[in-house]
């Protein structure tokens, strides 16, 4: 959410070193050996790839684009310079921004995620930011399954000086769902941030839950939600880009928001999971800062992860 500001690009970096850490030791390390990459060098680059979790199509097409250059043995610079290009190629027309000020008033935005993949901590930065905006926000804690998600989320809210609704544990989530949007209607706020349950006792029952969350929001505005938000844990790995099959093919998701990158060193798993969604990128997370909620910019991303700086964005 942060807009670029004098280190926000450090933060980025920051966040991200672990996962650059990892790849640009070994990826150098690759090259230092090898001063153009012969099939045996190719093969250990898209290894160090895999294990940084690009998944093998992705480190495939990235260790081919590496090995059609030439790089001086001691030239670390242009082997950054080139993986950074290649990495910054697969996310091509993969980013999106999130700006819910410019669009309908109110903006309904929903939250959707398993738990523990920072749902509400997202969302508790966003509304941040948009207060310190000025703008009017209304919380709505939708996972009445667990008291202490309500309690987080109403911690957030007064943190961030928007109001809440919550209901008691149990209560229906789509019924209060529908009195938000109807209430942010009626009392003028800017933005509805609305967070839904992470675990129902099944699959399908979060799911019907979810889109009957849509569905109340609909008769209220047809046009909302105006944004559904999918939170993937980076750190799961492997596991997110399930995660974002099965909310994706089911739940309208319109943006990705990737948490806790700075938390693993396998922060390519962003890329196999930009590629798989319908949905673009729109969010990381980097830290447990507000400002450590970062638009997403697949060029400034991909210099990061291999630790360069950014082209004067
Ligand atoms: N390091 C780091 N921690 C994060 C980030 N985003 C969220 N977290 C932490 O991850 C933990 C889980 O986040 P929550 O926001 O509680 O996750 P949730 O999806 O709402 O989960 P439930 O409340 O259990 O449904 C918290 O301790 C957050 O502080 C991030 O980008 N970096």
């Amino acid at each position: 959410m942060t807009e670029k500001k004098p280190g926000w690009f450090s933060r980025l970096t920051q966040g991200l070193s672990k996962t650059s850490q990892q790849l640009t030791e070994q990826v150098t390390s690759v090259f230092v050996a090898n001063k153009t990459l012969d099939a045996a060098a190719v093969e250990a680059l898209e290894d160090m790839l895999i294990e940084s979790d690009f998944g093998p199509h992705i480190a495939a097409s990235i260790a081919g684009k590496m090995a059609a250059k030439k790089f001086a043995s001691t030239d670390d610079h242009a082997v950054k310079e080139a993986l950074a290009e290649a990495i910054a190629e697969e996310l091509k027309g993969r980013e999106d921004s999130f700006d819910p000020l410019s669009g309908p008033k109110p903006y309904i935005v929903l939250f959707v995620g398993v738990n523990g993949s920072g749902k509400t901590t997202t969302l508790g930065k966003i509304a941040a930011s948009l207060t310190a905006k000025g703008a009017k926000v209304l919380i709505v804690a939708g996972d009445t399954f667990r008291a202490a998600a309500v309690e987080q989320l109403k911690v957030w809210a007064e943190r961030a000086k928007a109001d809440f609704m919550g209901r008691k544990t149990g209560a229906d989530a789509a019924g209060l769902a529908y009195d938000a949007t109807l209430r942010a209607k009626e009392e003028g706020y800017d933005v509805v941030l609305i967070d839904t349950a992470g675990r129902l006792q099944n699959k399908q029952q979060l799911m019907d839950e979810l889109l009957k969350i849509v569905r109340v929001i609909k008769k209220v505005d047809a046009d909302a939600p105006h944004e559904t938000l999918l939170v993937l844990d980076a750190t799961v790995g492997r596991n997110a880009l399930s995660q974002e099959q099965i909310f994706g093919r089911q739940a309208f998701v319109s943006g990705l928001v990737m948490t806790k990158l700075d938390g693993t060193a396998r922060g390519g798993i962003l890329v196999p999971i930009a590629k798989a969604s319908d949905a673009p990128i729109k969010l990381i997370g980097v830290g447990e800062d507000i400002d450590d909620l970062q638009p997403f910019r697949a060029n400034a991303f991909a210099r990061s992860m291999v630790g360069l700086e950014p082209l004067g964005e």
